[in-house]
């Protein structure tokens, strides 16, 4: 191999450790291989005193990045699959999913050991509304605000004193050596993680037999198929970016089976629908179809354009 390959990736600590990450899996395959880091701003790093949702969501992340492998200034990008929108430009296409790191929330508290040892009225810092959904269900009295900026400026917050806690992904954490901050690690029963959540993917051109084949060995199935499962539901509800929906997938029975489990909720947690579907892994994509279908049968679609309609 001659070629070098160019990684397209944002410069946040979290991007980065991604991009490292996959440097180093193809270096260990392909001794000698040159692979370069091409480092870029997004319009989504830029604006960061608006709430995602209001701004057009998680797309904004990864624009900058495929354009540059369109215009052919990088061959790959690597996303946190939980940040990647469903449909992908023409031209361009998801080639591997790596293992997955856990896919769990985590509280974050400088003074308190979880969500349910929260004093009354106390202030929980996070800009997700799907976790907002799942903590306001628990804890109707908590005051919930927006919390954006990469893990190190949250943490910050956190520190500042702006919150008594936060929620962040366990992942991004352990990524960045920050494990120590973590006071409880939420099961899924108490957060339904997003769809992706833990996961790293890496786009690329889709005419690139070559590199296409090239970064095979880094592709892991059977997080590919829960992830699969996972994009299929999000899909179906018609997720847009930034939406009340946890869906989180497990295999059972050898792997041969998979379990999908699904919430969508008012982020005042007043209303929270939740169901479940286990069907064989050969048919994940089916399965998250099908087990949208139910959620939308008990009333998803009222759900999520009542929030479309509050967040314009
Ligand atoms: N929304 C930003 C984002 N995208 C991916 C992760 C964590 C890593 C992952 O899920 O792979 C994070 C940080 C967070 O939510 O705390």
């Amino acid at each position: 191999m001659s070629r070098t390959i160019r990684i397209a990736t944002r410069r946040s600590l979290l991007a980065l450790w991604q991009a490292e990450y996959v440097k180093a899996e193809l270096e260990a395959h392909y001794p000698g291989i040159q692979i370069e880091l091409v480092t870029m701003v997004t319009q989504g790093d830029k604006i960061l005193d608006t709430p995602l949702a209001k701004i057009g969501g998680k797309g904004l992340f990864v624009k900058e990045l495929e354009n540059a492998m369109l215009e052919n200034r990088a061959d790959i990008a690597v996303h946190s699959m939980k940040d990647v929108p469903m449909e992908f430009p023409e031209g361009l296409g998801l080639a591997v999913i790596c293992p997955r790191e856990k896919p769990t929330d985590a509280f974050i508290s400088n003074h308190f050991a979880s969500l349910d040892d929260l004093p009354q009225g106390a202030h929980v810092g996070t800009s997700s509304l799907r976790r907002e959904v799942q903590v306001r269900e628990r804890r109707p009295d908590l005051k919930v605000s927006s919390l954006r900026g990469n893990v190190q400026t949250r943490l910050g917050k956190l520190d500042a004193g702006e919150f008594d806690a936060i929620i962040l992904a366990t992942a991004g954490l352990v990524r960045l050596k920050l494990e120590a901050r973590i006071r409880r690690e939420m099961p899924a029963e108490e957060c339904l993680p997003a769809g992706g959540q833990g996961a790293v993917g890496i786009e690329c051109r889709s005419d690139d037999q070559e590199l296409i084949s090239l970064l095979k060995p880094l592709h892991d199935t059977q997080t590919a198929s829960r992830v699969l499962a996972e994009r299929a539901m999000n899909r179906r509800l018609e997720g847009g970016c930034q939406v009340p929906i946890g869906c989180y997938a497990v295999l059972q029975e050898n792997n041969t089976q998979l379990w999908l489990r699904g919430l969508v909720g008012l982020p005042d947690g007043s209303r929270v629908l939740r169901d479940d579907i286990t069907g064989p892994v050969e048919s994940a994509e089916a399965l998250g179809i099908q087990l949208a279908e139910q959620l939308l049968a008990a009333g998803a679609d009222d759900i999520l354009k009542h929030v479309y309609t509050e967040r314009g």
